[in-house]
């Protein structure tokens, strides 16, 4: 069973960041969990606490069906999850000044240096929390590798942002996640960090304001089309391939598959290119597509239609 109820899938917002009193109905304090998992920690916690309204990020869709069955359990109205890098969700969803608090537990520490800039709690993180976190607001992080705790300690206090409280070992917890439990059973040691905001910035987000996708129109050369399967296309930050173009067997149009990326941040979508009348063919997302409208994803519609032309 699912429960579509927990579930908030942000792509089908018109605005961003996200209209949080309107989506719970209410004013409370909001609290957001990086990295859910199966959701233990997310039914305990929005039980304890009735009066915020929680807000968890997991990049699995298995643990995305766990976790809403342990909150229907438990009878939880005050949470919605999201299936979405935690990274994107927290800088892209909230506005500034907005998050009580934010907690993560025992996050994946990718310990190599070449999976160094896949880690949460880089330099980027700590300037997105200083813009999302409320003043005062803080950030709780639970992990069994002390050095990660050391490094998102020297992260926090050299960004100026955060009053950073010394890193706690094997702190008395009154819930263990599972991940916890597991590290406590095989003796590991746990560290516990705290973060507070004391000062402010200003990040600037990929995507804010109306959800719209612009379309792109013109005359173009057909026999351009199928030479784009596999282009490689890059500006600055942005970079899109067309990993497939497919011609659609009962019409005179063609999906092309693409995969964008914005800095760390990738999508898969398709798009569709059509002929509107005698001379002019338009390319917008196909129907069956509903990526996060980033620069990467608007530049993809607008140069396929330039290099076709
Ligand atoms: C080691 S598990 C910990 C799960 C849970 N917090 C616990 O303590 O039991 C880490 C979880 O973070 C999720 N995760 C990893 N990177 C993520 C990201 N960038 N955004 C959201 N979730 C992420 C993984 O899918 C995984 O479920």
């Amino acid at each position: 069973m699912i429960y579509p109820e927990y579930e908030l899938k942000p792509q089908f917002h018109e605005e961003f960041p996200l209209q949080w009193k309107k989506i719970f109905d209410n004013n409370n304090p909001l609290h957001v969990e990086l990295g859910f998992g199966n959701g233990e920690f997310a039914a305990y916690y929005t039980q304890k606490h009735k009066n915020i309204n929680y807000i968890g990020f997991e990049l699995s869709i298995t643990s995305m069906v766990k976790a809403q069955r342990k909150l229907k359990r438990n009878n939880v109205t005050n949470a919605k999850l999201i299936l979405c890098d935690a990274r994107f969700g927290l800088r892209e969803f909230f506005d500034s000044n907005s998050i009580e608090k934010v907690i993560m537990n025992f996050p994946v520490p990718w310990y190599k240096n070449s999976q160094a800039h896949r880690r949460i709690i880089i330099q980027d993180f700590f300037e997105t929390l200083a813009d999302v976190l409320i003043e005062n607001g803080e950030f709780e992080l639970l992990t069994d590798q002390e050095w990660y705790a050391i490094e998102a300690f020297e992260n926090a206090k050299n960004s100026g942002y955060f009053e950073v409280f010394d890193i706690e070992k094997n702190p008395r917890r009154e819930f263990l996640t599972r991940y916890e439990k597991k590290w406590i059973k095989s003796n590991r040691d746990i560290f516990k960090l705290v973060v507070k905001k004391i000062k402010g910035i200003k990040v600037s987000r990929l995507i804010g304001g109306v959800n719209k996708m612009p379309h792109a129109s013109g005359k173009i050369s057909e026999e351009k089309i199928k030479l784009l399967k596999g282009k490689v296309f890059k500006e600055n930050n942005k970079v899109f391939v067309i990993k497939n173009v497919y011609k659609e067997l009962d019409s005179n149009s063609h999906i092309f598959k693409v995969i964008s990326s914005d800095g760390d941040f990738s999508q898969h979508y398709f798009l569709v290119l059509y002929q509107k009348d005698n001379e002019n063919w338009v390319i917008k997302l196909d129907s069956e597509s509903n990526p996060y409208r980033t620069p990467a994803v608007k530049w993809s519609v607008k140069k396929i239609m330039e290099v076709l032309q």
